[in-house]
């Protein structure tokens, strides 16, 4: 299921900083096992109430030297794009003032929630001073202070009462739902119009729904496909669309909502370094992943190249091993369609549950054959192991010290699993616990 996001309006100065870092900062638990390296400064993970959101620093994209009322007006554009809430922050100190107005006036075009916090009211005699904004036209101001954090818990309950229903993005078991990523022009667009075929048989556009994404939907020899925000059928020419940030934001949007990501790369260009970043948030986000070599048409090839390009493909993605690659060329269509094959086998495999007696088969034969090294003079026990979780497939095993599982041992265990379960595709987690 995909988190709601949460995005913070309001001129320079009003405390947006001050307000995003107390909410991200006071989390009340840290969500194990997820890697989030990648995705500080674009995403920040937050909870309220049980309510886990991410949160978007639109600050932090760059939009160029655009003057002041623009860069607010982009801020907010990116906010209504993207986020399923919007806190419009004002400076309770200040009034409301005409730059106040001007961001107002771009949020009324918006059907998604607006959430008005009032900052810098630093204690309970200034109370007063946020009826004035009951002009702006978002109903009831949050009184708030950023700096004393105060007040958030209210505005925060706000927050998590507008977020939509998790009923209304529905999820269709019987279609697979995936996207393409990759760097500008390898070709996402034109494998996207290959699946799609040239009339684009059926497209959806559910925009108007809390998300504005835009997917499509199409069927190939009886499954169901949804092709994720689909690659250049967006509306292009905002300028923050050109932003490297925001494309990166675009694409771990995508990747969100997919169960299979297909990163894409230029086989006539080779591997670069964005390529990679690129990969990594596929493979953080516990998504079934399948490197797409395109372009193979244009490669000058001999009957060694592909090997070549696999092992190249292998060393520069060391961590995912796991994902099938296909060489393809959306220019002649060759293989084209047997990406969706590719697709319909990794969906599987990041979907499969595997019975927790077979499983401890497996796991029993491989402790036996191989029992971990001690550490310490101290014996690592391993009692038990049971799948808690698909997409990815998660396993907890548990022992009796976590303490002393160890990295290679771990790495040993997940090869067993996939030596007996294929897993091909999927990313698969291990958790330690203790056995209680
Ligand atoms: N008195 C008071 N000052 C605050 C409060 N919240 C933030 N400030 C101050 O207001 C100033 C601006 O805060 P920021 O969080 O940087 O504001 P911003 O909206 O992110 O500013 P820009 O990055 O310029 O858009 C800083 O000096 C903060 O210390 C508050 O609740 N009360
Ligand atoms: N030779 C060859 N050219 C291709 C192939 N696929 C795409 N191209 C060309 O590569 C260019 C970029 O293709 P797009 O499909 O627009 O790439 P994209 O990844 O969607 O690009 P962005 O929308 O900028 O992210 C176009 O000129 C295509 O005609 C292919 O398989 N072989």
């Amino acid at each position: 299921m995909t988190k709601p996001i949460v995005a913070i309006v309001g001129r320079p100065n009003v405390g947006k900083s001050t307000i995003f870092n107390r909410i991200v900062g006071e989390r009340v638990s840290i969500v194990e096992d997820v890697p989030g390296v990648t995705r500080d400064r674009i995403y920040s993970a937050a909870e309220w109430l049980n309510h886990e959101f991410n949160m978007i620093d639109t600050g932090g994209i760059d939009i160029g030297d655009e003057p002041f009322l623009e860069q607010i007006r982009q801020q907010a554009e990116i906010a209504m794009d993207e986020a399923d809430v919007i806190i419009f922050l004002v400076n309770g100190r200040e009034g409301v003032t005409a730059a106040d107005e001007q961001v107002a006036k771009i949020l009324y075009r918006t059907k998604k929630p607006v959430v008005l916090g009032v900052n810098k009211i630093d204690n309970p005699d200034m109370q007063s001073m946020i009826y004035d904004f009951y002009s702006l036209g978002f109903g009831e101001p949050f009184p708030i202070s950023g700096s004393h954090g105060l007040g958030l818990g209210d505005l925060l309950d706000e927050v998590v009462r507008s977020f939509p229903d998790p009923e209304e993005e529905k999820i269709e078991d019987d279609v697979i739902r995936f996207s393409l990523i990759g760097r500008p022009n390898v070709g996402k667009s034109s494998l996207t119009n290959v699946f799609l075929g040239e009339e684009r048989v059926i497209v959806s556009d559910i925009a108007g729904t809390t998300r504005d994404a835009i997917d499509s939907d199409f069927v190939h020899e009886g499954q169901k496909y949804k092709v994720i925000d689909t690659a250049g059928m967006r509306k292009k020419g905002k300028v923050y669309e050109t932003t490297e940030k925001y494309s990166v934001l675009r694409a771990l949007r995508a990747i969100e909502r997919s169960d299979v990501v297909l990163v894409v790369l230029n086989g006539e260009e080779g591997i670069r370094e964005q390529d990679k970043r690129i990969a990594g948030y596929a493979h953080e986000a516990g998504r079934g992943v399948i490197i797409v070599v395109n372009k193979w048409d244009a490669v000058e090839k001999d009957e060694k190249t592909m090997n070549r390009m696999t092992e190249e493909i292998r060393s520069h993605f060391q961590f995912l091993d796991y994902a099938p690659i296909v060489f393809v060329s959306a220019k002649t269509k060759q293989r084209v369609f047997g990406i969706l094959e590719t697709v319909d086998m990794v969906s599987e495999n990041h979907a499969l549950r595997i019975q927790s007696s077979i499983l401890n088969e497996v796991i029993e034969d491989a402790v036996t054959r191989n029992p971990a090294p001690s550490d310490k003079g101290r014996k690592l026990r391993i009692y038990y192991m049971t799948q808690v979780q698909v997409k990815p497939p998660t396993f907890v095993v548990f022992v009796n010290d976590p303490e002393i599982m160890h990295f290679s041992y771990e790495r040993f265990l997940q090869n067993k699993l996939r030596e007996a379960f294929g897993f091909e595709g999927t990313p698969i987690r291990l958790i330690t616990r203790k056995r209680s």
